[in-house]
Protein backbone atom coordinates (compact mmCIF):
# COMPACT_ATOMS: atom_id res chain seq x y z
CA UNK A 1 0.00 0.00 0.00
CA UNK A 2 1.15 3.18 -0.94
CA UNK A 3 4.33 2.20 -2.52
CA UNK A 4 4.44 4.17 -5.68
CA UNK A 5 3.75 7.07 -3.15
CA UNK A 6 6.89 6.24 -1.49
CA UNK A 7 8.53 6.26 -4.26
CA UNK A 8 7.02 9.67 -5.47
CA UNK A 9 5.58 8.25 -8.12
CA UNK A 10 1.75 10.13 -8.64
CA UNK A 11 -0.21 8.28 -10.79
CA UNK A 12 -3.73 9.00 -11.70
CA UNK A 13 -5.48 8.05 -14.73
CA UNK A 14 -8.64 7.94 -13.98
CA UNK A 15 -12.09 9.71 -11.90
CA UNK A 16 -12.74 5.82 -10.30
CA UNK A 17 -9.86 3.91 -9.83
CA UNK A 18 -9.04 2.65 -6.31
CA UNK A 19 -7.80 5.72 -4.35
CA UNK A 20 -4.24 4.34 -3.06
CA UNK A 21 -2.87 7.67 -1.46
CA UNK A 22 -5.08 11.13 -1.46
CA UNK A 23 -3.82 14.55 0.27
CA UNK A 24 -5.98 16.16 2.70
CA UNK A 25 -6.01 18.83 4.96
CA UNK A 26 -7.54 18.79 8.62
CA UNK A 27 -9.47 21.96 9.24
CA UNK A 28 -7.39 24.05 12.24
CA UNK A 29 -7.11 27.66 13.30
CA UNK A 30 -7.75 29.26 10.06
CA UNK A 31 -12.06 28.28 10.56
CA UNK A 32 -11.53 30.19 14.30
CA UNK A 33 -10.55 33.23 11.74
CA UNK A 34 -13.63 33.55 10.06
CA UNK A 35 -15.92 36.55 11.37
CA UNK A 36 -18.97 37.94 10.09
CA UNK A 37 -17.39 40.46 8.53
CA UNK A 38 -15.68 39.00 5.65
CA UNK A 39 -17.55 35.40 5.16
CA UNK A 40 -18.56 36.38 2.07
CA UNK A 41 -14.95 37.52 0.55
CA UNK A 42 -13.12 34.15 2.24
CA UNK A 43 -15.73 32.33 0.20
CA UNK A 44 -18.14 30.83 3.59
CA UNK A 45 -21.63 31.18 3.91
CA UNK A 46 -21.88 30.67 7.61
CA UNK A 47 -19.23 29.90 10.36
CA UNK A 48 -18.74 26.31 10.97
CA UNK A 49 -18.41 24.99 14.64
CA UNK A 50 -14.25 24.32 14.14
CA UNK A 51 -14.33 21.11 17.03
CA UNK A 52 -17.44 19.08 15.21
CA UNK A 53 -15.89 19.79 11.52
CA UNK A 54 -12.88 18.53 12.58
CA UNK A 55 -14.47 15.39 14.49
CA UNK A 56 -16.59 14.80 10.64
CA UNK A 57 -13.03 15.44 9.22
CA UNK A 58 -11.60 12.80 10.93
CA UNK A 59 -14.12 10.52 9.87
CA UNK A 60 -14.20 11.07 6.05
CA UNK A 61 -10.19 10.25 6.37
CA UNK A 62 -11.11 7.39 8.67
CA UNK A 63 -13.23 6.28 5.78
CA UNK A 64 -10.49 6.60 3.34
CA UNK A 65 -8.03 4.39 5.17
CA UNK A 66 -10.40 1.65 5.97
CA UNK A 67 -10.65 1.65 2.40
CA UNK A 68 -6.87 1.19 1.64
CA UNK A 69 -6.26 4.60 0.92
CA UNK A 70 -2.86 6.07 2.42
CA UNK A 71 -3.88 9.76 3.87
CA UNK A 72 -1.08 11.93 3.64
CA UNK A 73 -2.04 15.70 5.31
CA UNK A 74 -0.51 18.86 3.39
CA UNK A 75 0.81 20.67 7.11
CA UNK A 76 2.66 17.36 7.71
CA UNK A 77 4.06 18.04 4.36
CA UNK A 78 4.53 21.46 5.09
CA UNK A 79 6.21 20.93 8.28
CA UNK A 80 8.83 18.71 7.28
CA UNK A 81 10.34 20.60 4.33
CA UNK A 82 10.39 23.65 6.80
CA UNK A 83 13.31 21.62 8.82
CA UNK A 84 15.65 23.09 6.28
CA UNK A 85 16.54 25.87 7.16
CA UNK A 86 17.01 27.92 3.99
CA UNK A 87 13.52 26.79 2.34
CA UNK A 88 11.96 27.63 5.76
CA UNK A 89 13.48 31.45 5.02
CA UNK A 90 12.59 31.49 1.27
CA UNK A 91 8.99 30.40 2.22
CA UNK A 92 8.29 33.44 4.83
CA UNK A 93 9.87 35.70 2.21
CA UNK A 94 7.67 35.13 -0.39
CA UNK A 95 4.63 34.42 1.68
CA UNK A 96 5.06 37.85 2.77
CA UNK A 97 5.85 39.46 -0.68
CA UNK A 98 2.76 37.92 -1.75
CA UNK A 99 0.79 39.53 1.58
CA UNK A 100 2.06 42.43 0.35
CA UNK A 101 3.92 42.89 3.37
CA UNK A 102 6.09 45.61 1.50
CA UNK A 103 7.69 48.13 4.22
CA UNK A 104 10.90 47.19 5.05
CA UNK A 105 11.17 47.56 9.04
CA UNK A 106 7.67 45.64 9.35
CA UNK A 107 9.09 42.43 6.90
CA UNK A 108 11.73 42.52 8.96
CA UNK A 109 9.89 42.01 12.31
CA UNK A 110 7.57 39.29 10.97
CA UNK A 111 10.20 37.49 9.49
CA UNK A 112 12.13 37.32 12.31
CA UNK A 113 9.04 36.20 14.28
CA UNK A 114 8.13 33.47 11.88
CA UNK A 115 11.59 32.07 11.55
CA UNK A 116 11.97 31.95 15.05
CA UNK A 117 9.36 29.45 15.01
CA UNK A 118 8.94 25.53 15.06
CA UNK A 119 8.25 24.57 11.85
CA UNK A 120 4.86 23.36 12.99
CA UNK A 121 4.47 26.66 14.60
CA UNK A 122 5.13 27.97 11.04
CA UNK A 123 2.68 26.01 9.23
CA UNK A 124 0.20 27.37 11.59
CA UNK A 125 0.31 30.91 10.95
CA UNK A 126 1.06 30.04 7.04
CA UNK A 127 -2.35 28.47 7.50
CA UNK A 128 -4.17 29.64 10.09
CA UNK A 129 -2.53 33.30 9.22
CA UNK A 130 -1.05 36.12 11.70
CA UNK A 131 -3.15 38.78 14.04
CA UNK A 132 -1.24 41.81 13.94
CA UNK A 133 -2.01 41.15 18.21
CA UNK A 134 0.73 38.14 17.60
CA UNK A 135 3.69 41.01 16.73
CA UNK A 136 5.58 42.50 19.94
CA UNK A 137 4.87 46.53 18.96
CA UNK A 138 8.01 48.02 18.87
CA UNK A 139 8.92 51.63 18.59
CA UNK A 140 8.99 51.40 14.67
CA UNK A 141 7.24 54.42 13.45
CA UNK A 142 4.00 53.69 11.68
CA UNK A 143 3.54 54.39 7.89
CA UNK A 144 0.62 55.48 6.50
CA UNK A 145 -0.36 52.04 5.44
CA UNK A 146 -0.82 51.68 9.28
CA UNK A 147 -2.77 54.33 9.84
CA UNK A 148 -5.34 53.15 7.37
CA UNK A 149 -5.47 49.33 7.80
CA UNK A 150 -5.63 50.04 11.84
CA UNK A 151 -8.97 48.56 11.67
CA UNK A 152 -7.73 45.34 10.17
CA UNK A 153 -6.90 42.78 12.46
CA UNK A 154 -4.37 40.25 10.47
CA UNK A 155 -0.87 40.57 9.13
CA UNK A 156 -1.25 37.50 7.37
CA UNK A 157 -4.90 36.18 6.19
CA UNK A 158 -6.57 32.71 7.17
CA UNK A 159 -6.82 29.87 4.41
CA UNK A 160 -10.30 28.77 5.58
CA UNK A 161 -10.72 26.99 2.07
CA UNK A 162 -7.41 25.16 2.34
CA UNK A 163 -9.61 21.76 3.56
CA UNK A 164 -10.70 21.96 0.13
CA UNK A 165 -7.67 20.18 -1.18
CA UNK A 166 -9.30 19.40 -4.81
CA UNK A 167 -8.58 23.29 -6.14
CA UNK A 168 -5.25 24.30 -4.88
CA UNK A 169 -3.54 21.22 -6.89
CA UNK A 170 -4.54 18.19 -9.05
CA UNK A 171 -3.08 15.00 -10.32
CA UNK A 172 -3.49 14.21 -13.99
CA UNK A 173 -1.38 11.01 -15.11
CA UNK A 174 2.17 11.26 -13.74
CA UNK A 175 1.76 14.72 -13.43
CA UNK A 176 0.30 18.07 -11.60
CA UNK A 177 -1.26 21.09 -12.19
CA UNK A 178 -0.97 23.66 -9.50
CA UNK A 179 -3.08 26.13 -10.32
CA UNK A 180 -3.98 29.78 -10.40
CA UNK A 181 -6.99 30.30 -8.17
CA UNK A 182 -9.76 32.80 -9.38
CA UNK A 183 -9.79 34.62 -6.13
CA UNK A 184 -7.51 36.70 -3.80
CA UNK A 185 -8.92 34.28 -0.83
CA UNK A 186 -7.39 31.21 -2.53
CA UNK A 187 -4.15 32.67 -3.89
CA UNK A 188 -1.39 31.03 -1.02
CA UNK A 189 -2.84 27.68 -1.14
CA UNK A 190 -1.30 26.73 -4.30
CA UNK A 191 1.97 28.30 -3.15
CA UNK A 192 2.15 25.85 -0.02
CA UNK A 193 1.84 23.00 -2.81
CA UNK A 194 4.36 24.50 -5.02
CA UNK A 195 6.68 24.49 -1.67
CA UNK A 196 6.12 20.55 -1.62
CA UNK A 197 6.58 19.66 -4.84
CA UNK A 198 9.62 22.04 -5.10
CA UNK A 199 11.19 20.17 -1.77
CA UNK A 200 9.63 17.36 -0.61
CA UNK A 201 10.29 13.38 -2.18
CA UNK A 202 6.99 12.97 -2.66
CA UNK A 203 7.25 14.34 -5.46
CA UNK A 204 10.10 12.80 -7.66
CA UNK A 205 10.21 16.15 -10.37
CA UNK A 206 12.12 14.24 -12.90
CA UNK A 207 8.97 11.71 -13.12
CA UNK A 208 6.07 14.48 -11.95
CA UNK A 209 6.09 17.03 -14.86
CA UNK A 210 4.26 20.43 -14.05
CA UNK A 211 1.19 20.59 -15.92
CA UNK A 212 0.57 24.76 -15.04
CA UNK A 213 1.64 27.04 -12.75
CA UNK A 214 0.08 29.12 -10.03
CA UNK A 215 1.74 32.24 -11.24
CA UNK A 216 0.06 32.12 -14.70
CA UNK A 217 -2.65 34.90 -14.55
CA UNK A 218 -5.03 32.87 -16.59
CA UNK A 219 -7.23 31.07 -13.52
CA UNK A 220 -7.77 27.15 -13.09
CA UNK A 221 -9.02 25.04 -10.68
CA UNK A 222 -9.15 21.38 -9.60
CA UNK A 223 -12.48 20.94 -8.89
CA UNK A 224 -12.66 21.77 -12.67
CA UNK A 225 -10.33 19.40 -13.58
CA UNK A 226 -11.88 15.36 -14.11
CA UNK A 227 -9.65 12.53 -15.51
CA UNK A 228 -11.90 10.47 -17.15
CA UNK A 229 -9.26 7.70 -18.60
CA UNK A 230 -5.90 7.81 -19.72
CA UNK A 231 -7.40 9.69 -23.40
CA UNK A 232 -10.00 11.73 -22.01
CA UNK A 233 -9.76 14.41 -19.36
CA UNK A 234 -12.65 16.76 -18.63
CA UNK A 235 -12.55 20.21 -17.83
CA UNK A 236 -15.45 22.52 -16.76
CA UNK A 237 -14.94 26.54 -17.79
CA UNK A 238 -16.72 27.89 -15.13
CA UNK A 239 -17.03 31.23 -12.62
CA UNK A 240 -12.86 29.90 -11.31
CA UNK A 241 -11.96 28.36 -14.82
CA UNK A 242 -11.27 30.21 -17.59
CA UNK A 243 -11.16 29.31 -21.16
CA UNK A 244 -6.98 31.00 -21.48
CA UNK A 245 -5.92 28.38 -18.68
CA UNK A 246 -7.94 25.30 -20.33
CA UNK A 247 -5.82 26.08 -23.21
CA UNK A 248 -2.60 26.20 -21.71
CA UNK A 249 -3.26 23.17 -19.59
CA UNK A 250 -4.52 21.32 -22.47
CA UNK A 251 -1.41 22.19 -24.75
CA UNK A 252 1.01 21.24 -21.64
CA UNK A 253 -1.35 17.44 -21.43
CA UNK A 254 -1.28 17.04 -24.96
CA UNK A 255 2.77 17.13 -25.18
CA UNK A 256 3.69 15.42 -22.11
CA UNK A 257 0.66 12.93 -21.86
CA UNK A 258 1.63 10.47 -24.37
CA UNK A 259 -1.65 8.27 -24.60
CA UNK A 260 -4.44 11.88 -23.96
CA UNK A 261 -6.42 12.14 -27.03
CA UNK A 262 -9.31 14.88 -26.21
CA UNK A 263 -9.92 17.54 -23.45
CA UNK A 264 -13.86 17.89 -23.02
CA UNK A 265 -14.63 21.21 -21.76
CA UNK A 266 -17.54 21.54 -20.41
CA UNK A 267 -18.99 25.42 -20.06
CA UNK A 268 -21.07 25.66 -16.60
CA UNK A 269 -23.07 28.86 -16.13
CA UNK A 270 -20.60 31.38 -14.11
CA UNK A 271 -22.47 30.94 -10.43
CA UNK A 272 -21.57 30.47 -7.04
CA UNK A 273 -23.79 27.82 -6.61
CA UNK A 274 -22.48 25.61 -9.59
CA UNK A 275 -18.45 27.18 -8.72
CA UNK A 276 -16.65 23.91 -10.29
CA UNK A 277 -18.01 21.82 -12.68
CA UNK A 278 -17.53 19.05 -9.88
CA UNK A 279 -20.61 20.87 -7.87
CA UNK A 280 -22.79 19.34 -10.78
CA UNK A 281 -21.24 16.58 -12.28
CA UNK A 282 -18.88 13.77 -11.05
CA UNK A 283 -18.03 10.31 -12.46
CA UNK A 284 -19.09 6.94 -10.24
CA UNK A 285 -18.86 4.15 -12.49
CA UNK A 286 -16.86 3.41 -15.79
CA UNK A 287 -20.24 4.31 -17.20
CA UNK A 288 -22.06 5.98 -14.66
CA UNK A 289 -21.86 9.52 -13.53
CA UNK A 290 -23.85 11.84 -11.52
CA UNK A 291 -25.49 14.82 -12.55
CA UNK A 292 -26.92 18.28 -11.33
CA UNK A 293 -30.70 18.12 -13.56
CA UNK A 294 -31.18 21.22 -12.86
CA UNK A 295 -27.90 22.29 -15.16
CA UNK A 296 -28.09 19.44 -18.57
CA UNK A 297 -30.00 21.87 -20.86
CA UNK A 298 -27.12 24.80 -19.59
CA UNK A 299 -23.98 23.45 -20.52
CA UNK A 300 -21.90 23.80 -23.62
CA UNK A 301 -19.44 21.17 -24.64
CA UNK A 302 -16.43 21.44 -27.08
CA UNK A 303 -13.60 18.91 -27.72
CA UNK A 304 -9.97 20.14 -27.75
CA UNK A 305 -7.34 17.45 -30.23
CA UNK A 306 -4.29 17.52 -31.07
CA UNK A 307 -3.81 19.74 -34.26
CA UNK A 308 -1.22 20.30 -36.48
CA UNK A 309 2.17 22.00 -35.07
CA UNK A 310 1.11 22.20 -31.54
CA UNK A 311 -1.52 23.65 -32.25
CA UNK A 312 -4.94 22.49 -30.67
CA UNK A 313 -8.15 22.23 -32.65
CA UNK A 314 -11.29 23.23 -31.22
CA UNK A 315 -14.64 21.49 -32.14
CA UNK A 316 -18.09 22.60 -30.61
CA UNK A 317 -19.98 19.36 -29.41
CA UNK A 318 -24.13 19.16 -29.66
CA UNK A 319 -24.60 16.59 -26.71
CA UNK A 320 -22.68 15.86 -23.84
CA UNK A 321 -23.38 12.15 -23.23
CA UNK A 322 -22.55 11.52 -27.23
CA UNK A 323 -19.42 13.21 -26.78
CA UNK A 324 -18.71 11.08 -23.36
CA UNK A 325 -20.14 8.00 -25.36
CA UNK A 326 -17.85 8.78 -28.11
CA UNK A 327 -14.92 10.11 -26.56
CA UNK A 328 -14.68 6.77 -23.46
CA UNK A 329 -15.60 4.49 -26.55
CA UNK A 330 -18.60 2.74 -24.60
CA UNK A 331 -22.17 2.28 -26.21
CA UNK A 332 -24.25 3.72 -22.95
CA UNK A 333 -24.29 6.36 -20.83
CA UNK A 334 -26.06 6.71 -17.73
CA UNK A 335 -26.55 10.05 -16.28
CA UNK A 336 -28.22 9.92 -12.34
CA UNK A 337 -29.74 12.88 -11.59
CA UNK A 338 -29.14 13.84 -7.92
CA UNK A 339 -32.10 14.65 -6.05
CA UNK A 340 -34.48 11.71 -7.12
CA UNK A 341 -36.43 13.85 -9.70
CA UNK A 342 -37.96 16.32 -7.64
CA UNK A 343 -36.41 19.74 -8.34
CA UNK A 344 -36.36 21.23 -5.49
CA UNK A 345 -34.90 18.49 -3.30
CA UNK A 346 -32.60 18.36 -6.47
CA UNK A 347 -31.47 21.91 -5.88
CA UNK A 348 -31.29 21.71 -2.13
CA UNK A 349 -28.92 19.05 -2.22
CA UNK A 350 -27.16 20.44 -4.60
CA UNK A 351 -26.19 23.20 -2.53
CA UNK A 352 -24.89 20.52 -0.05
CA UNK A 353 -22.74 19.03 -2.32
CA UNK A 354 -24.68 15.77 -3.45
CA UNK A 355 -23.45 15.73 -6.55
CA UNK A 356 -19.80 16.13 -5.32
CA UNK A 357 -19.38 12.72 -4.97
CA UNK A 358 -15.70 10.91 -4.32
CA UNK A 359 -15.23 7.62 -6.02
CA UNK A 360 -13.21 5.80 -3.90
CA UNK A 361 -13.02 2.50 -6.48
CA UNK A 362 -15.52 1.78 -9.47
CA UNK A 363 -18.76 2.21 -8.46
CA UNK A 364 -18.12 2.97 -4.65
CA UNK A 365 -18.35 6.60 -3.87
CA UNK A 366 -18.23 8.75 -0.59
CA UNK A 367 -20.75 11.02 0.10
CA UNK A 368 -22.72 13.23 2.85
CA UNK A 369 -25.32 11.25 4.72
CA UNK A 370 -27.64 14.59 4.76
CA UNK A 371 -28.08 14.71 0.87
CA UNK A 372 -31.09 11.07 1.92
CA UNK A 373 -32.55 11.52 -2.21
CA UNK A 374 -29.49 11.77 -3.65
CA UNK A 375 -27.90 8.80 -2.23
CA UNK A 376 -31.19 6.77 -2.75
CA UNK A 377 -30.86 7.11 -6.38
CA UNK A 378 -27.61 6.51 -6.75
CA UNK A 379 -27.82 2.88 -4.43
CA UNK A 380 -31.30 2.12 -6.94
CA UNK A 381 -28.72 2.43 -9.47
CA UNK A 382 -26.03 -0.34 -8.32
CA UNK A 383 -23.67 2.72 -6.46
CA UNK A 384 -22.06 1.57 -3.03
CA UNK A 385 -22.68 4.85 -1.43
CA UNK A 386 -20.40 5.09 2.16
CA UNK A 387 -21.59 8.00 4.18
CA UNK A 388 -19.99 10.42 6.17
CA UNK A 389 -21.46 13.50 8.16
CA UNK A 390 -20.63 16.77 7.27
CA UNK A 391 -22.85 18.93 8.79
CA UNK A 392 -20.17 21.45 9.61
CA UNK A 393 -17.62 20.67 6.74
CA UNK A 394 -20.56 21.59 4.16
CA UNK A 395 -20.71 25.02 5.36
CA UNK A 396 -17.61 25.89 3.56
CA UNK A 397 -19.89 24.86 0.46
CA UNK A 398 -17.90 21.88 -0.53
CA UNK A 399 -18.00 17.78 -0.65
CA UNK A 400 -15.87 14.34 -0.22
CA UNK A 401 -14.93 15.32 -3.60
CA UNK A 402 -13.73 18.82 -3.39
CA UNK A 403 -12.14 18.06 0.09
CA UNK A 404 -9.41 15.39 -1.54
CA UNK A 405 -6.61 15.90 -4.06
CA UNK A 406 -6.11 12.34 -5.35
CA UNK A 407 -2.29 10.87 -5.83
CA UNK A 408 -2.21 7.66 -6.75
CA UNK A 409 -5.11 5.48 -8.34
CA UNK A 410 -5.14 1.72 -9.27
CA UNK A 411 -5.38 1.55 -12.94
CA UNK A 412 -8.43 0.36 -14.12
N1 LIG B 1 -13.98 21.54 -5.83
C1 LIG B 1 -14.90 22.27 -5.21
N2 LIG B 1 -16.14 22.23 -5.63
N3 LIG B 1 -14.51 23.03 -4.20
C2 LIG B 1 -15.38 23.83 -3.40
C3 LIG B 1 -14.68 24.99 -2.82
C4 LIG B 1 -15.50 25.82 -1.88
C5 LIG B 1 -14.83 27.07 -1.41
N4 LIG B 1 -15.55 27.72 -0.37
C6 LIG B 1 -14.64 28.04 -2.56
O1 LIG B 1 -15.52 28.82 -2.79
O2 LIG B 1 -13.65 28.04 -3.23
Amino acid sequence: MGDDIDRGLLNVTSEIGKLKAVLLHKPGKELERLTPEYLRQLLFDDIPWLKQMRIEHDEFAEVLRKRGAQVLYVEDLLAEIFENKQVKKNFIHDMLKQCKIDNPELHQIIFDNLNDRTPEELVEAAIGGLQKKEIEVSDREYSLTDYIEAQYPLYINPLPNLYFMRDPAAVMGNGISINSMYTDARRREPMLIKYIYDNHPLFNKDESPLWYDHTIPHSLEGGDMLVLSKEVVAIGCSERTSAQGIEMLARNLFSGMKELKEVVVVRIPPLRAFMHLDTVFTMVDYDKFTIYPGIQDRVEVYSLVRGKSGRINVIPEADLVDTLKRSLGIPSIKLIESGGGDAITAAREQWNDSTNTLAIAPGVVVTYSRNEASNEVLRKNGIEVVEIDGSELVRGRGGPRCMSMPLAREEI
